[in-house]
């Protein structure tokens, strides 16, 4: 489990209780695979306790699994809170429970204010009634009368941009559409908790944008949320701290940024050994006349580095065999962050930059020099092509995985690297 460390108290400098709007205490839940045995433990259940004869128990039945397992975070007033871990790791269990949705084995929740969840496409807005129609019933459930809903109804319908389709069944919406509903109506029930369940990742890029900057207005107001995202981006530009949840197991709560470099290292990098400084690559694989033999990182010294650091001169070298003259070989480095949907972050191809290789037969080390690395820090995959006149493909590395290190706190917040310099240019110059 990761500790509480200074930085997270210096996220938190005042100590006020009275801050805390959720406070979730040692909660575990635990379900059953089997959908018969699920029923009968659930009329066990419920005849104990109309008994008055259930205890809550911390063992499990057969084929029962903690989807949750003593889980405990605080969140306060106006703070944003990431909560992260693969599929089937309890996300949404947890959410389901902060909402009061469903309850659980052990442990408590605290509530301090109204709570909005965002948890299902649409909220759970009913298919067969009309957008205009669910608002009135979805913001109803959510505390607001219907004076109130009136009052807010034109800046839902305006901020949901779904225009004359407000008559029309919820079933004919798209997706984004349901979402953008489900998002407007939430929001403007002004709630004191908005836990947003990976809704956000339906929008198109614009939407989007106006709704995290609808989350940064609410958050000026008092309102704090928890967004759950595979998207380490979102997390850590969004979030100060972050819960990490494994197969049910509470892992960690803490800052952002060390939860989630965590997460990710877990994520990517758990089977694999501690990564050597050279990775050769033993696998015979056909090839045409040039070999990949191995990938490493030197320094601008030619020393080996096991991680490249941020901002640091870096080379990135490849060790080829080739079995005769080699004229025009084109290297390709395609390098990419990791997790789902991560785009390409850096793509470098030695003909564009109007490199032309040749090769001798033997061996030799291709190096590209980098004076300054410019990759933020965290977790990459790398793919590697050598190719002839761009068309014979001679060899090829692909999922080559890497760690960039750095000392800038600041980097972990940021998508690249910037070597700078300051100067301040004082009287008659300026
Ligand atoms: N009602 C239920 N009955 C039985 N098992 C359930 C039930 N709800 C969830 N589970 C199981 O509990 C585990 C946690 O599920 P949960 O939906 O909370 O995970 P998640 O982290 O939200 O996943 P995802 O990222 O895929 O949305 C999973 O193994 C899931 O199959």
């Amino acid at each position: 489990m990761i500790g509480i460390n200074e930085q997270d108290l210096m996220l938190k400098p005042q100590d006020d209780e009275s801050d805390i709007v959720l406070s979730v205490n040692g909660v575990s839940k635990k379900f059953c695979r089997n959908l018969k045995r699920s029923l009968i433990y659930g009329v066990q259940d419920i005849t104990s306790e109309l008994l008055g004869l259930r205890e809550k128990s911390d063992k499990l039945r057969p084929k029962e699994f903690w989807a949750l397992d003593n889980v405990s975070f605080q969140l306060r007033r106006g703070e944003a809170l990431g909560l992260v871990g693969k599929n089937g790791s309890g996300k949404s269990t947890l959410l389901r429970i902060i909402a009061g949705l469903i309850k659980p084995d052990s442990g408590f929740v605290e509530v301090n204010g109204r709570v909005a969840p965002l948890i299902a496409l649409g909220a759970g807005f009913n298919p067969i009634l009309t957008g205009r129609e669910n608002i009135y019933a979805n913001m109803s459930i959510l505390g607001l009368s219907k004076k109130e809903i009136d009052e807010r109804f034109d800046e839902v319908i305006e901020f949901a941009e779904i225009g004359d389709a407000i008559d029309t069944p919820v079933q004919s919406y798209s997706s984004g559409m349901a979402a953008r509903l489900g998002f407007a109506s939430a929001i403007h029930t002004e709630p004191d908790i908005l836990l947003i369940d990976e809704v956000l990742a339906v929008g198109d890029s614009r939407f989007r944008g106006k709704c995290f900057q609808k989350l940064h207005d609410l958050r000026q107001q008092g309102t704090s949320f928890i967004l759950v995202s595979h998207d380490s981006h979102s997390i850590l530009t969004v979030c100060e701290s972050a819960v990490y949840l494994k197969k049910g197991e509470f892992i960690g709560f803490g800052d952002a940024a060390s939860i989630m470099n965590k997460y990710e290292k877990d994520l990517f990098l758990a089977d694999e050994e501690q990564s050597p400084k050279q990775i050769s690559l033993l696998k015979a694989r056909e090839h045409f006349g040039l070999e990949i033999q191995s990938i490493f990182f030197k320094n601008y010294q030619d020393e080996l580095i096991q991680s490249p650091i941020t901002g640091e001169p870096t080379k990135l070298c490849l060790k080829c065999k080739a079995s005769e003259k080699i004229d025009n070989v084109s290297i390709t480095f395609a390098i990419r962050g990791l997790g789902k949907g991560s785009e390409t972050v850096l793509l470098i191809n030695s003909m564009r930059d109007k490199e032309y290789i040749s090769l001798s037969p033997g061996e030799c080390e291709i190096q590209l020099q980098m004076p300054y690395l410019g990759l933020k820090l965290g977790h990459y995959i790398m793919d590697v092509y050598a190719k002839r006149e761009k068309l014979y493909h001679l060899d090829a590395v692909e999922s080559f995985r890497f760690t960039v290190e750095g000392s800038e706190e600041s980097m972990s917040r940021c998508i690249f690297y910037q070597p700078r310099d300051w100067e301040i240019i004082e009287g008659m110059n300026v």
